[in-house]
């Protein structure tokens, strides 16, 4: 049993091949897409110029082959889709009534599922008969309340698919997995989620589900990311849409605004904290102040917090991005433990801490290899 994942997020594809047991046989990703990318297996890390997602999907199948996996070799493809709409709530068999679903949720989702798309697409030109399967982003929010999905517009829009979403779900869910696992406790009551990416979003979870998250109808939506706005006055869209025209304005608010557009040209974290400008440093206290600015959001719809755990590239790895978040969070009794938020551990609070706070490597891959595994099984 071989089951190949591909996730592929805004900026990177990642990948992992996965036995019968979900033990990992194989693991890396191209990163960067589209700029100074660079291609990772396991340890191995090599520059490799990969203009589109297409080229990097490529350079993964032929890193694969050399490895001596060819798409003919597995059992089962799994894919990321980040927008199910409010049809796919659950992982599926990819048949070509959910391919035409998932094309549908395209506009809804522009960063990502053409990107999805493209690899069940190519998959399934190499292998007519691999079966693939697709776990969707949206899935882990089906839980929260109307009153936190509505938008206070017409029903009659709303019957249109004009609400929230919510996406980061399978990070989310399998956080809620691990967690118990690596603190040796059960789950926290109240627990506030930050998954920090090129991508960023926060998800209240109350007993284990999530009420609240930060994303919206499309993952442009909260916090400030890599090169998306986060939430913007509808009215100051509309003024851009009147000015730029429909298409300009999309690729102002998804493709060249947040960190990229604050700090005159870099989106990528790592690079924003190495660069001492003014810009930069704006760019990074501006993700950290509303990434703050939600997070009393969504501990007002838990009525408390228990524990916060940080996850993504951001969180798993910006140890002054932690720092700076769990700073503005001391009102409320948290307090970090400064060598393990440097030595990267999983447990990052002090002794005297009223929140647990921790930091738990996204593992988006094996969840959505489980739940390939899972439906493989109720076959
Ligand atoms: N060691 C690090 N220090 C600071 N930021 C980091 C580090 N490693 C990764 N990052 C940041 O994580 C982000 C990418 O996160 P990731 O979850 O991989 O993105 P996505 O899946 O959305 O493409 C980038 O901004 C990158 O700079
Ligand atoms: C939904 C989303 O924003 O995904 P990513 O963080 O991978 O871009
Ligand atoms: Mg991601």
């Amino acid at each position: 049993m071989r089951i190949l994942v591909l996730n592929a997020g805004s900026s990177s594809i990642k990948f992992a091949v996965f036995d019968g047991g979900l033990d990992q046989q194989l693991a890396g990703m191209a990163e960067n897409i589209g700029s100074a990318s660079r291609l990772r297996i396991g340890d191995s890390v090599s520059d490799c110029p990969l203009i589109d997602h297409r080229a990097a999907l490529e350079a993964i199948l032929k890193a694969l082959r050399s490895r001596g996996i060819s798409p003919q070799d597995l059992t089962a493809a799994a894919h990321r889709v980040v927008h199910g709409g409010h049809r796919l709530t659950g992982p599926v068999r990819i048949t070509p009534e959910v391919r035409a679903e998932i094309s549908a949720c395209s506009p809804l989702a522009p960063l990502h599922n053409p990107h999805n798309l493209a690899a069940i697409d190519t998959l399934a030109q190499l292998a007519p008969e691999l079966p693939q399967y697709a776990s969707f982003d949206t899935s882990f929010h089906a839980t929260n309340p109307d009153v936190a999905t509505r938008y206070a517009i017409p029903r009659m829009q709303e019957t249109r698919g004009i609400r929230r979403y919510g996406f980061h779900g399978l990070s989310y869910d399998s956080l809620v997995r691990r967690l118990p696992q690596v603190s040796g406790q059960s789950l926290p009551s109240r627990l506030l989620a930050f998954h920090l990416g090129n991508g960023a979003s926060i998800c209240a979870i109350h007993n284990g589900r999530s009420v609240a998250t930060t994303m919206g109808y499309s993952p442009l939506d909260g916090l400030t990311m890599g090169t998306r706005s986060g939430g913007i006055d509808a009215n100051a869209v509309l003024r851009l849409v009147e000015e730029n025209g429909l298409e300009r304005t999309k690729a102002i608010l998804n493709h060249e605004s947040g960190l990229l557009g604050l700090s005159g040209g870099k989106s990528d974290m790592r690079n924003l904290m190495l660069d001492p400008s003014a810009d930069s440093a704006f760019a990074v206290e501006h993700f950290c102040y509303w990434t703050l600015r939600h997070a009393g959001s969504l501990i007002a719809a838990m009525e408390g917090l228990d524990a916060i755990a940080f996850t993504g590239g951001i969180g798993e790895n910006a140890i002054g991005v932690r720092a700076r978040i769990v700073r503005g969070l001391e009102w409320l009794g948290a307090r970090l433990n400064p060598d393990a938020n440097h030595a990267r551990a999983a447990q990052l609070h002090a002794a005297t801490s009223r929140v647990a706070i921790w930091a738990i490597p996204a593992e988006e891959e094996r969840m959505i290899a489980a739940n390939a595994l899972g439906l493989m099984e109720a076959a």
